[in-house]
């Protein structure tokens, strides 16, 4: 299948065609100016006479008849702002055109581009499928604490909250950084610094995005080339009081007016380092500002991981500019991170490279590499137009009560050296059971008492609570998957024979656990996110989105949620679930 992918960016616009994987035509336009901007086919850079992107995506057409682009199955187009209505890739029909051209002013300075791109592709080939990706959509998994703004209900309640962008450039780089690692992205807690005109970080912990830098819109977070990232919100009744500006004054100049081109007076990364480099002393401070902005992110986000085990550079500076990843990396040995000079000044990047440039002894990695969007793009589509419709089944639900995992050690401090603890009723999963044995929990908050233990032993110890039960105990429990422990809160637990302060405290994220035969029947693989709507007697029926699908041999195809979720569906004890859906991937 060849499909033809838009990015149109902020200061770009660029095209691919895939044949599969195979990229068999490239193409991008930037610099943009009253004069024209650069062409850029293949490796060849010439002069165009566009001045703006409205320009270079009117031209496509023309383009792609020059160099005889043809037989084209489908067309895939970045969008920025896919709200919470979108949360993956979708088919474009003139309801999601609509939808899409709602959410223009969360993302003013790119989804205008972006849908006139939609709108030329869908008259151009009307017979063609043509599909949106979404910014947004890999960062529909963070976690509440992370999109919420402090500020009050009613505005929430209108919409108002954090999203994160360059999700599809974050979910590719740091893929390919767990490949060069050589492991599973699901293992590591990995920061990714896209730099290009829009500039955001984003930490992917155990393959799933949970912060990003940017917030409703593409405006919070780092230093960018036209727009400002982070100000203090008191800078509006200022602003209003003092230079007498109104609302849409500020916020087109915090969009297109400010970041590198207010401090320098130029947009462009290349221009600044230059100027800075010949003794400018605005060009200095604005390099100085945006790589402090980045660091203080970046250490921000190992704080939320609870450590870090790599970082990921891309976009135009990230790939380019030895000298801001050194800027950004200096001082962060105290994390375990360092550079190394020499593997850092010229990383080869050609044919999808992601080489690492960490010192010699670095806990963390530090990894380069091309973004490619649209190649993402390219894949999503083809995925989305061969996804075979999940089979509608049933599947049985059952509720898991707080509990606890122990380990041999952990046995041994609360029951006695060499105890063993008593096997009694059976789970419905093979060879699991909940002892005949009790614990206490105990927080700062509070205590919970009679807490079941379920064997066997594991390796590590590992507590599993409801956000309920976990503001009883007044601690933090990070939503994780089974196994996932590294930075989870310390909880006291309280046995017979003496106490233990453990680490492992999680609410469990909800999960279907089933057989390669049940998986393959229902059409899903191990990894993918679904949809499942649980029934129950109570008519409180809910739509579970993101339920993780983990296939093993010799499961019994099962449905686990915690009490709070079976709460809010009105189920007691076990329960019905429907499969209804295949939702976004993760990494
Ligand atoms: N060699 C380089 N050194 C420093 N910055 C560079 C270099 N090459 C490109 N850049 C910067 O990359 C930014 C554009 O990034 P890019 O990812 O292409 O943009 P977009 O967000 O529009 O896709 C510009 O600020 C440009 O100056
Ligand atoms: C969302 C965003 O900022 O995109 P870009 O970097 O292409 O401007
Ligand atoms: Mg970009």
């Amino acid at each position: 299948m060849r499909v033809l992918v838009f990015n149109a960016g902020s200061s770009s616009l660029k095209l691919g065609v895939f044949d599969g994987e195979r990229q068999v035509f490239k193409a991008s336009f930037d610099r943009f100016g009253p004069e024209g901007c650069d062409l850029k086919i293949g490796g060849e850079t010439s002069r165009a006479p566009q001045p703006d992107l409205a320009g270079a995506i009117a031209a496509v057409p023309a383009l792609l008849d020059r160099h005889g682009v043809e037989k084209i199955d489908a067309v895939g187009h970045r969008l920025a702002h896919g709200g919470t209505a979108f949360t993956g890739p979708v088919r474009i029909d003139d309801a999601v055109e609509t939808r899409i051209e709602a959410l223009t002013p969360l993302a003013p300075l790119h989804n205008p581009a972006m849908l006139q791109a939609v709108r030329l592709a869908r008259q151009l080939w009307p017979d063609l499928p043509q599909v949106a990706v979404f910014d947004t959509s890999f960062h529909l998994t963070n976690p509440a604490r992370a999109t919420t703004y402090a500020v009050p209900k009613a505005w929430r309640d209108a919409g108002l909250r954090r999203f994160g962008f360059h999700g599809t450039s974050h979910r590719y780089v740091a893929q390919r950084a767990a490949e060069a690692l050589g492991q599973d992205a699901k293992d590591l807690r990995i920061v990714s610094i896209h730099l290009g005109n829009g500039a955001s970080a984003c930490a992917v912990q155990y393959g799933r995005s949970i912060d990003s830098s940017m917030g409703m819109t593409p405006l919070e977070g780092l230093v960018m080339g036209t727009r400002s990232g982070d100000v203090d919100p008191g800078a509006f009744g200022f602003l209003q009081r003092e230079l007498g500006l109104d609302i849409p004054q500020i916020e087109a100049a915090l969009y297109a007016d400010s970041g590198l081109k207010a401090l320098t007076g130029s947009a462009d990364m290349r221009d600044v380092e230059d100027r800075a480099a010949a003794g400018d002393l605005e060009a200095q401070l604005a390099i100085n500002i945006y790589a402090y902005r980045a660091r203080k992110y970046l250490g921000a986000y190992a704080a939320a991981m609870g450590g870090l085990d790599a970082v990921v550079f891309t976009g135009g500076i990230g790939e380019n500019s030895a000298s801001m990843r050194r800027r950004i990396c200096d001082g962060l040995s105290f994390l375990g991170l360092m550079l190394d000079d020499d593997l850092n000044r010229a990383p080869d990047l050609t044919d999808r490279a992601a080489p690492q440039i960490q010192a010699q002894g670095s806990r963390v990695a530090v990894i380069v590499t091309e973004t490619a969007e649209q190649l993402m793009i390219a894949r999503e589509v083809r995925q989305l137009l061969a996804r075979r419709a999940p089979v509608p089944r049933s599947i049985p639900v059952a509720v898991s009560g707080r509990h606890v995992h122990l380990s041999a050690d952990a046995v041994d401090a609360l029951f006695g050296p060499g105890y063993r603890l008593n096997p009694g009723a059976p789970l419905r999963q093979p060879g699991n059971w909940v002892a005949e044995e009790r614990l206490s929990l105990e927080g700062p908050k509070g205590r919970l008492e009679r807490v079941a233990i379920l064997g066997p032993l594991r390796p590590r110890t590992q507590i599993e609570v409801s956000r309920t039960d976990s503001f009883a105990l007044g601690l933090d429990a990070p939503v994780r998957d089974s196994g996932k422990l590294d930075g989870t809160p310390t909880v006291r637990l309280i046995g017979p024979a003496g106490q233990l302060d453990s680490n492992g405290l999680i609410v469990a994220a909800r999960h279907i656990h089933t057989s390669p035969a049940d998986a393959e029947a229902m059409g899903l693989t191990d990894g993918s996110l679904i949809r499942v709507r649980i029934t129950g007697a109570s008519g409180r029926d809910l739509v579970f989105d993101r339920v993780l699908i983990r296939v093993a041999p010799g499961t019994v195809t099962e449905m686990h949620i915690d009490t709070d979720e079976a709460n809010a569906a009105g189920i007691r004890g076990a329960g019905e679930g429907e499969l209804v859906g295949t939702a976004v991937a993760e990494l």
